[in-house]
């Protein structure tokens, strides 16, 4: 039996590992423990309880207004107090946050191996997305197995000097997530958005949180939401970020508009009805990037460039930067053309087929048998 600790702290983190928890939960083979860094306190919590998933550990780390450094060093002098405390063969991080460093860098320094989920994504910019482009590619120097979501990162992973036989190819949890998600989609249990199954407007899904949105990109994303908001049969529905430098910024914008319903983060289940009943996404979220072309939805990404090249290869997600300009122009053009909204509006399996999850925990068992030389 294996003990792996999986460390996480956000909310897309806890989406995507989650699969795999519950399924290791059910394998002789390992012993999961769940820590939580709890970077992302209230919408972490909402998101771990939808899958069953309770943590064993909580580090208790956020503040108000904290910065990354604070999430940083907090998150590494809590774990360097317990880590080997816990015995583990492994410690388990996903993706690219501040929480997924701290835990990588606290596991190397006390010599457990890392396995790193969804790695290899690069932008090839190291300043944007900033910190996360930064984070991953720090996390790859240390990681001991590369789980990579699509061929593409692991060739990015292979060119970077990573051993071949230490990165595996296994889709992006994300879909095995959503698929559940999608199985179990609730109606829509908030009062404002109860009427949205008689609401014959087309429904516009936005958000938009990522730093380096914040401050004058925000003020553009608001203002292009409201100029779609006026188009004839719209409605913007934003379910909006707790993060303060997205609040002080949309909010003045976005309340009180006819066609625009703001509501706070939803469940993730929830979320996934809204995509659904969706007729186009316009997100900077990297989650919407992945979900909304798997769903088949027309998603417009707030981004300039990407590590998720594959659905705007593919023709269902589209780079369209954060100037007002350009998203109307963008999203008016899937508005008004039938043709080409048709010519988006199509699923893409590129993050995954919904069984990333068993390939992520064979390639761990694999990897564990690898050092023992038995399975
Ligand atoms: C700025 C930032 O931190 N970005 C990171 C974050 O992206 P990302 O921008 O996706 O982070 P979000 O906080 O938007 O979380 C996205 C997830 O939350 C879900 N959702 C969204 C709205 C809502 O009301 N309810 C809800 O459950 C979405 O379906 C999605 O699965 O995690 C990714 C890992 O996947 C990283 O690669 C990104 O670098």
């Amino acid at each position: 039996m294996r003990k792996v600790a999986f460390i996480f702290g956000t909310r897309p983190e806890a989406i995507k590992c989650a699969p795999v928890i519950n399924a290791m939960k059910l394998d002789r083979r390992f012993e999961p423990l769940v820590v939580s860094t709890g970077q992302h306190r209230e919408m972490l919590d909402i998101t771990l309880m939808e899958f069953s998933i309770r943590p064993d550990i909580e580090l208790n780390i956020m503040q108000p207004r904290q910065t990354l450094s604070q999430v940083t060093y907090r998150i590494l002098e809590m774990l360097s107090g317990q880590i080997d405390q816990w015995g583990m063969d492994a410690v388990i991080v996903h993706g690219d946050t501040a929480s997924t460093l701290a835990a990588a860098l606290a596991a190397f320094q006390h010599r457990i191996p890392i396995i790193h989920l969804e790695a290899g994504l690069r932008s090839g910019n190291i300043a944007s997305p900033y910190p996360e482009e930064a984070n991953r590619r720090l996390v790859a120097q240390i990681a001991d197995l590369h789980l990579a979501p699509t061929i593409r990162s692991s060739e990015n992973l292979v060119r970077e000097g990573v051993r071949e036989d230490r990165v595996a190819v296994t889709g992006n949890t994300v879909v095995d997530a959503l698929r559940w998600a999608a199985e179990n989609a609730p109606a829509f249990a908030e009062p404002a958005l109860a009427d949205l199954n008689n609401d014959t407007r087309r429904i516009v899904v936005a958000s938009a949180h990522r730093r380096e949105s914040w401050g004058a990109p925000m003020h553009e994303i608001a203002r292009a939401l409201v100029r779609l908001s006026f188009q004839e049969n719209v409605r913007v529905i934003v379910p909006l970020h707790k993060n303060l430098a997205v609040r002080e910024v949309m909010l003045p914008y976005l309340s009180d508009q006819a066609n625009i319903t703001v509501v706070d983060p939803l469940p993730y289940r929830n979320f996934c009805s809204l995509m659904l009943r969706s007729h186009i996404i316009i997100s900077d979220s990297s989650g919407a990037e992945e979900e909304g072309p798997s769903l088949g939805k027309p998603t417009l990404i707030l981004r300039d460039i990407t590590e998720r090249p594959e659905a705007v290869e593919a023709g269902t997600a589209r780079l369209v930067g954060r100037s007002t300009a350009r998203i109307v122009s963008e999203a008016s053009r899937l508005l008004c053309d039938p043709d080409e909204y048709l010519r988006m509006a199509k699923p893409v399996d590129a993050y995954g087929d919904g069984k990333a999850t068993t390939r992520v925990i064979d390639a761990i068992a694999r990897y564990f048998a690898a050092q023992t030389g038995r399975e």
